[in-house]
Protein backbone atom coordinates (compact mmCIF):
# COMPACT_ATOMS: atom_id res chain seq x y z
CA UNK A 1 0.00 0.00 0.00
CA UNK A 2 0.80 3.68 -0.76
CA UNK A 3 1.64 6.04 2.38
CA UNK A 4 -1.35 5.91 4.51
CA UNK A 5 -2.93 9.14 4.33
CA UNK A 6 -6.69 8.18 5.86
CA UNK A 7 -6.60 6.84 9.59
CA UNK A 8 -8.67 4.04 8.00
CA UNK A 9 -5.52 3.01 6.10
CA UNK A 10 -3.91 1.62 8.81
CA UNK A 11 -6.36 -0.72 9.57
CA UNK A 12 -5.07 -2.54 6.80
CA UNK A 13 -1.26 -2.67 7.32
CA UNK A 14 -2.42 -3.55 10.64
CA UNK A 15 -4.40 -6.54 9.60
CA UNK A 16 -1.68 -7.76 7.42
CA UNK A 17 1.10 -7.12 10.33
CA UNK A 18 -0.93 -9.06 13.01
CA UNK A 19 -1.50 -13.04 13.71
CA UNK A 20 -5.06 -13.58 12.89
CA UNK A 21 -6.36 -14.08 16.89
CA UNK A 22 -5.14 -10.98 17.75
CA UNK A 23 -6.29 -8.65 15.10
CA UNK A 24 -9.58 -10.85 15.66
CA UNK A 25 -9.23 -9.41 19.36
CA UNK A 26 -8.07 -5.98 19.17
CA UNK A 27 -10.92 -4.99 15.61
CA UNK A 28 -13.95 -7.57 17.23
CA UNK A 29 -16.79 -6.41 18.58
CA UNK A 30 -19.97 -9.17 20.77
CA UNK A 31 -23.15 -10.52 19.03
CA UNK A 32 -23.47 -9.83 15.67
CA UNK A 33 -21.32 -6.95 16.08
CA UNK A 34 -24.57 -4.54 15.04
CA UNK A 35 -23.37 -1.83 17.44
CA UNK A 36 -20.24 -2.08 16.18
CA UNK A 37 -20.55 -1.37 12.78
CA UNK A 38 -23.50 1.69 13.67
CA UNK A 39 -20.72 3.32 15.62
CA UNK A 40 -19.33 4.01 12.35
CA UNK A 41 -22.32 4.20 10.25
CA UNK A 42 -23.85 6.65 12.79
CA UNK A 43 -20.96 9.26 12.28
CA UNK A 44 -21.48 8.72 8.08
CA UNK A 45 -24.94 9.78 8.82
CA UNK A 46 -24.48 13.01 10.17
CA UNK A 47 -23.64 15.31 7.70
CA UNK A 48 -22.46 19.22 8.31
CA UNK A 49 -23.61 22.71 7.33
CA UNK A 50 -20.60 24.81 6.29
CA UNK A 51 -20.73 28.81 6.66
CA UNK A 52 -18.38 30.80 4.98
CA UNK A 53 -16.07 34.26 5.31
CA UNK A 54 -15.68 33.59 8.85
CA UNK A 55 -11.90 34.43 9.12
CA UNK A 56 -10.44 30.69 9.70
CA UNK A 57 -6.90 31.87 9.43
CA UNK A 58 -5.94 30.24 12.67
CA UNK A 59 -7.88 27.70 13.89
CA UNK A 60 -7.67 26.46 17.78
CA UNK A 61 -8.55 23.39 18.67
CA UNK A 62 -7.24 23.55 22.47
CA UNK A 63 -9.06 23.02 25.49
CA UNK A 64 -8.81 21.59 29.13
CA UNK A 65 -9.91 18.56 30.57
CA UNK A 66 -10.08 17.78 34.14
CA UNK A 67 -7.37 20.12 34.67
CA UNK A 68 -5.65 17.95 31.40
CA UNK A 69 -4.27 20.71 28.75
CA UNK A 70 -4.43 19.18 25.39
CA UNK A 71 -3.84 20.78 22.16
CA UNK A 72 -7.07 19.11 20.48
CA UNK A 73 -10.10 17.39 22.16
CA UNK A 74 -8.58 13.75 21.70
CA UNK A 75 -7.34 11.41 23.59
CA UNK A 76 -6.47 7.82 23.45
CA UNK A 77 -8.87 5.41 24.55
CA UNK A 78 -8.05 3.07 27.74
CA UNK A 79 -6.95 -0.28 25.69
CA UNK A 80 -5.48 -3.79 27.05
CA UNK A 81 -2.46 -4.83 26.16
CA UNK A 82 -0.29 -2.72 23.65
CA UNK A 83 1.77 -5.09 23.36
CA UNK A 84 -0.05 -7.42 21.18
CA UNK A 85 0.59 -4.54 18.79
CA UNK A 86 4.05 -3.34 19.05
CA UNK A 87 7.18 -4.85 21.42
CA UNK A 88 6.95 -1.00 22.27
CA UNK A 89 3.56 -1.46 23.71
CA UNK A 90 1.83 1.89 26.06
CA UNK A 91 5.62 3.38 26.19
CA UNK A 92 5.50 4.21 22.51
CA UNK A 93 1.68 5.28 23.08
CA UNK A 94 2.37 7.47 25.22
CA UNK A 95 5.53 9.36 23.30
CA UNK A 96 2.69 9.77 20.43
CA UNK A 97 0.03 10.62 22.77
CA UNK A 98 2.48 13.35 23.81
CA UNK A 99 3.67 14.25 20.72
CA UNK A 100 0.71 15.53 19.92
CA UNK A 101 -0.89 17.42 23.26
CA UNK A 102 -3.39 14.49 23.23
CA UNK A 103 -4.60 12.92 26.67
CA UNK A 104 -3.69 9.16 26.93
CA UNK A 105 -5.99 6.52 29.44
CA UNK A 106 -3.71 4.12 30.37
CA UNK A 107 -5.51 0.89 30.63
CA UNK A 108 -6.06 -1.11 34.07
CA UNK A 109 -4.77 -4.36 31.41
CA UNK A 110 -1.64 -2.32 30.39
CA UNK A 111 1.47 -4.21 29.50
CA UNK A 112 3.73 -1.92 30.80
CA UNK A 113 4.03 -0.29 34.44
CA UNK A 114 2.83 3.22 35.16
CA UNK A 115 6.35 4.35 35.88
CA UNK A 116 7.74 3.23 32.23
CA UNK A 117 4.72 4.47 30.40
CA UNK A 118 4.61 8.06 32.81
CA UNK A 119 8.55 8.40 31.83
CA UNK A 120 7.88 8.20 27.84
CA UNK A 121 4.77 10.65 28.47
CA UNK A 122 5.12 13.85 27.71
CA UNK A 123 1.51 14.70 28.46
CA UNK A 124 -1.47 13.93 30.63
CA UNK A 125 -2.20 10.33 31.52
CA UNK A 126 -5.22 9.24 32.82
CA UNK A 127 -5.59 5.37 34.56
CA UNK A 128 -8.62 3.05 33.92
CA UNK A 129 -9.69 0.78 36.25
CA UNK A 130 -12.36 -2.06 36.46
CA UNK A 131 -13.91 -2.63 40.08
CA UNK A 132 -12.40 -5.80 41.26
CA UNK A 133 -13.64 -8.70 43.65
CA UNK A 134 -10.24 -8.10 45.19
CA UNK A 135 -10.48 -4.55 47.21
CA UNK A 136 -6.94 -4.69 48.13
CA UNK A 137 -5.40 -5.41 44.46
CA UNK A 138 -7.53 -2.28 43.18
CA UNK A 139 -6.27 -0.09 45.71
CA UNK A 140 -2.85 -1.26 44.76
CA UNK A 141 -3.61 -0.55 41.41
CA UNK A 142 -4.78 2.77 42.35
CA UNK A 143 -1.50 3.35 44.46
CA UNK A 144 0.57 2.96 41.51
CA UNK A 145 -1.00 4.59 39.24
CA UNK A 146 -0.84 7.90 41.67
CA UNK A 147 3.28 7.19 42.39
CA UNK A 148 3.35 7.77 38.82
CA UNK A 149 1.79 10.78 38.61
CA UNK A 150 -1.77 9.85 36.65
CA UNK A 151 -4.09 12.65 36.94
CA UNK A 152 -7.45 10.97 36.58
CA UNK A 153 -8.68 7.91 36.76
CA UNK A 154 -11.74 6.44 34.88
CA UNK A 155 -13.83 3.35 36.76
CA UNK A 156 -15.42 1.76 33.76
CA UNK A 157 -18.74 0.85 34.49
CA UNK A 158 -20.26 -0.80 31.33
CA UNK A 159 -18.39 -4.27 31.91
CA UNK A 160 -20.02 -6.16 35.19
CA UNK A 161 -18.19 -8.60 33.57
CA UNK A 162 -16.65 -8.87 29.76
CA UNK A 163 -19.51 -9.74 27.08
CA UNK A 164 -19.14 -13.17 24.61
CA UNK A 165 -17.23 -11.99 21.77
CA UNK A 166 -17.77 -14.25 19.32
CA UNK A 167 -14.48 -14.17 17.25
CA UNK A 168 -12.77 -14.57 20.81
CA UNK A 169 -14.88 -17.74 21.39
CA UNK A 170 -13.89 -19.79 17.90
CA UNK A 171 -10.14 -18.85 18.74
CA UNK A 172 -10.21 -20.16 22.02
CA UNK A 173 -7.82 -15.75 22.50
CA UNK A 174 -6.03 -16.16 25.27
CA UNK A 175 -3.26 -13.70 25.80
CA UNK A 176 0.69 -14.44 24.93
CA UNK A 177 2.58 -15.57 27.61
CA UNK A 178 4.92 -12.82 27.16
CA UNK A 179 2.32 -10.17 27.33
CA UNK A 180 1.25 -9.14 30.57
CA UNK A 181 -0.93 -6.97 32.83
CA UNK A 182 2.02 -6.26 34.94
CA UNK A 183 0.29 -3.49 37.36
CA UNK A 184 -1.93 -6.53 38.26
CA UNK A 185 -0.64 -9.25 40.56
CA UNK A 186 0.53 -12.13 39.07
CA UNK A 187 -2.13 -14.28 40.89
CA UNK A 188 -4.78 -11.86 39.61
CA UNK A 189 -3.87 -12.36 36.21
CA UNK A 190 -3.26 -16.14 36.08
CA UNK A 191 -6.23 -17.11 34.10
CA UNK A 192 -5.74 -14.46 31.55
CA UNK A 193 -3.15 -16.96 30.13
CA UNK A 194 -4.86 -20.40 30.14
CA UNK A 195 -6.33 -21.88 27.36
CA UNK A 196 -9.65 -23.80 27.05
CA UNK A 197 -11.07 -24.89 23.93
CA UNK A 198 -14.31 -22.66 23.22
CA UNK A 199 -13.65 -20.16 25.71
CA UNK A 200 -12.38 -16.70 25.82
CA UNK A 201 -9.56 -16.19 28.73
CA UNK A 202 -10.24 -12.73 28.60
CA UNK A 203 -14.08 -13.69 28.95
CA UNK A 204 -13.74 -16.36 32.05
CA UNK A 205 -10.96 -13.99 33.68
CA UNK A 206 -13.19 -11.34 34.48
CA UNK A 207 -16.17 -13.31 35.72
CA UNK A 208 -13.54 -14.66 37.89
CA UNK A 209 -12.13 -11.02 38.99
CA UNK A 210 -14.82 -8.18 38.12
CA UNK A 211 -17.39 -7.62 40.67
CA UNK A 212 -20.87 -7.57 39.09
CA UNK A 213 -22.21 -6.50 42.21
CA UNK A 214 -21.09 -2.76 42.08
CA UNK A 215 -23.66 -0.34 42.95
CA UNK A 216 -23.59 3.64 43.17
CA UNK A 217 -23.48 3.56 46.93
CA UNK A 218 -20.12 2.29 46.74
CA UNK A 219 -18.34 4.74 44.42
CA UNK A 220 -17.96 6.56 47.79
CA UNK A 221 -15.37 3.65 48.76
CA UNK A 222 -13.06 4.91 46.16
CA UNK A 223 -13.28 8.57 46.55
CA UNK A 224 -12.45 7.97 50.05
CA UNK A 225 -9.55 6.54 49.23
CA UNK A 226 -7.92 8.19 46.31
CA UNK A 227 -8.00 12.02 45.70
CA UNK A 228 -8.02 12.02 42.23
CA UNK A 229 -10.93 12.99 40.01
CA UNK A 230 -13.25 10.14 39.03
CA UNK A 231 -14.58 9.45 35.77
CA UNK A 232 -16.96 6.93 34.84
CA UNK A 233 -17.14 5.20 31.35
CA UNK A 234 -19.57 3.23 29.51
CA UNK A 235 -22.99 5.90 30.41
CA UNK A 236 -25.38 5.79 27.32
CA UNK A 237 -28.65 6.78 29.45
CA UNK A 238 -29.87 10.09 30.83
CA UNK A 239 -30.67 8.38 33.93
CA UNK A 240 -27.68 7.07 34.60
CA UNK A 241 -25.39 10.49 33.47
CA UNK A 242 -27.53 11.94 36.36
CA UNK A 243 -26.91 9.79 38.59
CA UNK A 244 -23.45 10.20 38.39
CA UNK A 245 -23.46 13.70 38.30
CA UNK A 246 -25.64 13.21 41.52
CA UNK A 247 -23.05 10.83 43.31
CA UNK A 248 -20.00 13.68 42.84
CA UNK A 249 -18.06 12.43 39.65
CA UNK A 250 -16.22 14.85 37.43
CA UNK A 251 -16.50 13.69 34.22
CA UNK A 252 -18.62 11.10 32.14
CA UNK A 253 -17.34 9.09 29.29
CA UNK A 254 -20.36 8.00 26.79
CA UNK A 255 -19.45 4.88 25.67
CA UNK A 256 -20.65 1.14 24.32
CA UNK A 257 -16.75 -0.30 24.90
CA UNK A 258 -16.53 -0.23 20.92
CA UNK A 259 -19.48 -2.22 20.48
CA UNK A 260 -17.46 -4.61 22.52
CA UNK A 261 -20.70 -5.23 25.48
CA UNK A 262 -23.83 -5.18 24.87
CA UNK A 263 -24.66 -5.59 20.83
CA UNK A 264 -28.07 -3.63 20.32
CA UNK A 265 -27.20 -0.84 22.32
CA UNK A 266 -26.92 2.31 20.04
CA UNK A 267 -24.23 4.55 18.37
CA UNK A 268 -22.09 6.03 21.03
CA UNK A 269 -22.31 9.31 19.08
CA UNK A 270 -25.92 8.79 18.86
CA UNK A 271 -26.27 8.43 22.59
CA UNK A 272 -24.20 11.44 23.34
CA UNK A 273 -26.36 14.27 22.66
CA UNK A 274 -29.15 12.89 25.51
CA UNK A 275 -26.38 12.47 27.93
CA UNK A 276 -25.36 15.81 27.21
CA UNK A 277 -28.36 17.63 27.48
CA UNK A 278 -28.95 15.69 30.61
CA UNK A 279 -25.94 17.04 32.34
CA UNK A 280 -25.75 20.40 30.86
CA UNK A 281 -22.67 21.21 30.78
CA UNK A 282 -22.42 20.11 34.88
CA UNK A 283 -19.12 17.88 34.27
CA UNK A 284 -17.62 17.31 31.13
CA UNK A 285 -18.47 14.45 29.06
CA UNK A 286 -16.15 12.63 26.51
CA UNK A 287 -17.53 9.73 24.00
CA UNK A 288 -15.76 7.18 22.11
CA UNK A 289 -16.65 4.95 19.58
CA UNK A 290 -15.73 4.86 16.09
CA UNK A 291 -14.17 8.04 15.76
CA UNK A 292 -11.89 7.85 12.88
CA UNK A 293 -11.67 11.19 11.15
CA UNK A 294 -11.12 14.62 12.06
CA UNK A 295 -14.76 15.42 11.21
CA UNK A 296 -16.23 12.62 13.19
CA UNK A 297 -14.43 14.43 16.43
CA UNK A 298 -16.13 17.90 14.98
CA UNK A 299 -19.49 16.06 14.90
CA UNK A 300 -19.06 15.20 18.18
CA UNK A 301 -18.11 18.29 20.33
CA UNK A 302 -21.14 19.78 18.06
CA UNK A 303 -23.16 17.20 20.53
CA UNK A 304 -21.86 18.23 23.27
CA UNK A 305 -18.84 16.49 24.08
CA UNK A 306 -15.43 18.17 25.63
CA UNK A 307 -13.29 15.76 23.99
CA UNK A 308 -13.42 12.23 21.93
CA UNK A 309 -11.12 9.13 23.00
CA UNK A 310 -9.96 7.47 19.72
CA UNK A 311 -9.30 3.18 20.80
CA UNK A 312 -8.43 1.04 17.77
CA UNK A 313 -6.56 3.45 15.21
CA UNK A 314 -3.90 3.95 17.72
CA UNK A 315 -3.16 0.15 17.74
CA UNK A 316 -3.20 -0.04 14.08
CA UNK A 317 -1.19 2.77 14.04
CA UNK A 318 1.18 0.98 16.45
CA UNK A 319 1.14 -2.68 14.37
CA UNK A 320 2.19 -0.84 11.53
CA UNK A 321 5.19 1.37 13.07
CA UNK A 322 5.62 1.63 16.49
CA UNK A 323 5.46 5.23 17.87
CA UNK A 324 5.99 6.52 14.28
CA UNK A 325 2.82 4.89 13.54
CA UNK A 326 0.39 5.48 16.46
CA UNK A 327 1.65 9.53 15.99
CA UNK A 328 0.55 9.63 12.74
CA UNK A 329 -2.86 7.98 13.07
CA UNK A 330 -3.12 11.10 15.87
CA UNK A 331 -1.26 13.34 13.36
CA UNK A 332 -3.86 13.22 10.53
CA UNK A 333 -6.44 13.33 13.29
CA UNK A 334 -5.70 16.37 14.54
CA UNK A 335 -4.68 17.46 11.08
CA UNK A 336 -8.39 16.13 9.31
CA UNK A 337 -10.21 18.13 12.51
CA UNK A 338 -7.96 21.50 11.42
CA UNK A 339 -9.05 21.28 8.35
CA UNK A 340 -13.08 20.67 9.45
CA UNK A 341 -13.06 23.79 11.75
CA UNK A 342 -11.81 25.47 8.82
CA UNK A 343 -13.82 24.38 6.25
CA UNK A 344 -17.07 24.35 8.41
CA UNK A 345 -16.07 28.03 9.16
CA UNK A 346 -15.49 27.53 12.83
CA UNK A 347 -12.33 28.33 14.37
CA UNK A 348 -12.99 27.88 18.09
CA UNK A 349 -14.43 25.03 19.41
CA UNK A 350 -16.79 27.20 21.12
CA UNK A 351 -17.88 27.81 17.46
CA UNK A 352 -18.60 23.88 16.76
CA UNK A 353 -22.76 23.86 18.39
CA UNK A 354 -25.46 22.02 16.90
CA UNK A 355 -25.95 24.66 14.06
CA UNK A 356 -23.08 22.85 12.41
CA UNK A 357 -25.25 19.41 12.17
CA UNK A 358 -27.72 19.38 9.31
CA UNK A 359 -30.59 17.10 9.61
CA UNK A 360 -29.73 13.49 9.81
CA UNK A 361 -30.41 11.73 6.05
CA UNK A 362 -32.83 8.98 6.61
CA UNK A 363 -31.37 5.62 7.37
CA UNK A 364 -30.96 3.38 4.23
CA UNK A 365 -30.16 0.07 5.80
C1 LIG B 1 -8.36 -4.17 22.03
C2 LIG B 1 -9.23 -3.35 22.94
C3 LIG B 1 -9.03 -3.39 24.30
C4 LIG B 1 -9.83 -2.62 25.14
N1 LIG B 1 -9.56 -2.65 26.48
C5 LIG B 1 -10.27 -1.84 27.30
C6 LIG B 1 -9.95 -1.77 28.67
O1 LIG B 1 -9.01 -2.40 29.14
N2 LIG B 1 -10.71 -0.97 29.44
C7 LIG B 1 -11.75 -0.23 28.95
O2 LIG B 1 -12.43 0.49 29.69
N3 LIG B 1 -12.06 -0.26 27.64
C8 LIG B 1 -11.35 -1.04 26.81
N4 LIG B 1 -11.64 -1.05 25.47
C9 LIG B 1 -12.68 -0.13 24.94
C10 LIG B 1 -12.07 1.23 24.55
O3 LIG B 1 -11.71 1.96 25.70
C11 LIG B 1 -13.05 2.12 23.78
O4 LIG B 1 -14.27 2.21 24.48
C12 LIG B 1 -13.33 1.64 22.35
O5 LIG B 1 -12.25 0.93 21.80
C13 LIG B 1 -13.63 2.86 21.51
O6 LIG B 1 -14.04 2.52 20.25
P1 LIG B 1 -13.08 2.55 18.94
O7 LIG B 1 -12.15 1.41 19.08
O8 LIG B 1 -14.11 2.34 17.85
O9 LIG B 1 -12.42 3.89 18.83
C14 LIG B 1 -10.86 -1.82 24.62
C15 LIG B 1 -11.05 -1.77 23.23
C16 LIG B 1 -10.25 -2.51 22.39
C17 LIG B 1 -10.47 -2.42 20.90
C1 LIG C 1 -8.68 -7.32 29.32
C2 LIG C 1 -10.08 -6.86 28.95
C3 LIG C 1 -10.95 -6.81 30.17
C4 LIG C 1 -10.01 -5.57 28.18
C5 LIG C 1 -11.30 -5.06 27.60
O1 LIG C 1 -12.00 -4.27 28.18
C6 LIG C 1 -11.69 -5.41 26.26
O2 LIG C 1 -11.11 -6.32 25.67
O3 LIG C 1 -12.65 -4.79 25.75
Amino acid sequence: MMKPVRVADYAELARAALPARVWDYLDGGSGAEWTLRDNRAAFERITLRTRVLTDVATCDSRTTVLGAALAAPIGVAPMAYHRLAHDDGERATAAAAGAHGMLFVVSMFASASYADIANAATGPLWTQLYWLRDRAALLDVVRRAEDAGISALVLTVDAPRIARRPRDLRNAFTVPADVRAVNLDAPVMATSHVAEDGTSAIERHSRERFDPSLTWAELAWLRERSALPLALKGILTAEDAELAVAHGVDAIVVSNHGGRQLDGVPAAVDALPEVADQVAGRVPVLVDGGVRTGADVLKAVALGASAVLVGRPVLWGLAHAGAEGAADVLAILREELAEAMALTGRPTLADIDRSVLAVPRPRTR
